[in-house]
């Protein structure tokens, strides 16, 4: 694939970045519950193509391994995560798969972190990539652009109908 293949669709492409506060748990209500707090973010897949993410040193954020099991994706000084998003796993045809990840925050100081999420533009209408599909795998999405994608899968998350 030509190293300016996506050169294209990322004129003006999708770039959000968020800072999260995920508040303490008070030690009290850890030891009430033995720990087991559900103070975070659920189960989720990001949506576009990665997501660079930096977190500070409080750990609690988690991924699902291929042998569904969950695993501590502890921080490293100096480091980011790389999360690969759904929009990329379509385009790849499934060939790169869009991690599962959770956090909680169990522990009874604030947590922090900055995740940024590139997309591609917005209306651009992006296909599987031809060299991700052969005869043992046809192509198994249609094309569709970053924007839509995005839009009907936080129309899905809310429960509405998808638009067209
Ligand atoms: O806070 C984190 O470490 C991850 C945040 C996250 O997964 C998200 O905002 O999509
Ligand atoms: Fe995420």
């Amino acid at each position: 694939m030509p190293e300016d293949y996506f050169d294209a669709v990322t004129t003006n492409p999708g770039a959000d970045g968020l800072y999260v506060h995920y508040p303490a748990t008070p030690a009290d209500t850890l030891e009430e519950n033995n720990g087991d707090v559900d103070v975070g973010i659920g189960s989720h897949t990001d949506i576009q193509c990665v997501t660079l993410l930096w977190q500070d040193m409080s750990g609690g954020l988690q991924v699902l391994s291929a042998g569904d099991e969950w695993l501590d994706a502890r921080p490293i000084p100096g480091t980011l995560v790389v999360n690969i998003g759904d929009f990329l796993q379509r385009l790849s045809n499934n060939r790169f798969k869009s991690t599962v990840h959770r956090v909680y925050n169990r522990q009874p100081t604030s947590r922090y972190s900055m995740p940024f999420f590139l997309g591609f533009n917005p209306d651009s209408v992006c296909k599987v990539v031809p060299s991700c599909i052969d005869e043992d795998h046809p192509a198994l999405y249609g094309p569709i652009s970053c924007g839509k994608w995005h839009r009907n899968r936080i129309e899905l998350a809310h429960g509405k109908p998808i638009s067209d």
